[in-house]
């Protein structure tokens, strides 16, 4: 990220933002509401355009990614379920779109500890299981970068505990190719 500044209108959400997340480490965010934490990951993922500076992946900017979904997965904090939908529909539609098969569905339920209730509606699941759902989601593609914006809300403290360990592990697993961007408001250290 090189000095990034994006403005809504009057306000600057984000005031020429300069970091480096370095690959097979958790990298976290924190700042309070309003500071500028969801606007740096829309850039990341050129849902908007900065103001000014710039965001790369592995030096290219989102759009110049070959494989934009399966290099870079996310988990946006309002990223919305199909109440009627099941989390395992849900995920098939996104495996479909990406062309992976229903096995790896199988696995990133796994993956995020949510297979006890894929085959529920979304509209009777607590926060928490939405959560774990939508990091599933973000694990289709086994992508070399994730993206988690608030990754603990809902969570209960074992489900902290275990989103902390999952993130090391997923961080190990692919050594120096692997790269995560956590961003919390809340103190959640994503270590
Ligand atoms: N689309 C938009 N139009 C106008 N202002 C916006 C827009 N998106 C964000 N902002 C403003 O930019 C600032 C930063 O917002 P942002 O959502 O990035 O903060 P955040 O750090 O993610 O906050 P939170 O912890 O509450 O999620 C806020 O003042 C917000 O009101």
């Amino acid at each position: 990220m090189h000095r990034l500044t994006k403005r809504f209108g009057q306000v600057t959400a984000v005031s020429g933002l300069t970091f480096e997340s370095a690959p097979g480490v958790v990298t976290g965010f924190l700042g309070p509401n309003g500071a500028g934490k969801t606007t740096t990951m829309r850039v990341i993922l050129g849902l908007i355009a900065p103001s000014s500076g710039s965001a790369r992946i592995g030096g290219r900017r989102y759009a110049e990614l070959p494989h934009p979904a399966g290099t870079v997965g996310a988990v946006l904090d309002h990223a919305g379920f199909h109440p009627a939908r099941t989390g395992r529909d849900h995920l098939r539609v996104y495996a479909r779109m990406g062309g992976y098969p229903d096995s790896r569905v199988t696995e990133v339920l796994d993956l995020a500890g949510a297979t006890a209730y894929a085959d529920r509606r979304a509209r009777g699941l607590s926060t928490g299981m939405r959560q774990r759902l939508k990091l599933a989601t973000a694990l289709l593609g086994d992508p070399a970068v994730l993206l988690l914006d608030e990754p603990a809300n809902g969570l209960d403290p074992a489900g902290i505990a275990w989103l902390r360990g999952l993130l090391r592990e997923l961080a190990g697993q692919a050594g120096l190719e692997r790269l995560f961007l956590s961003l919390t408001a809340t103190g959640g250290d994503p270590r």
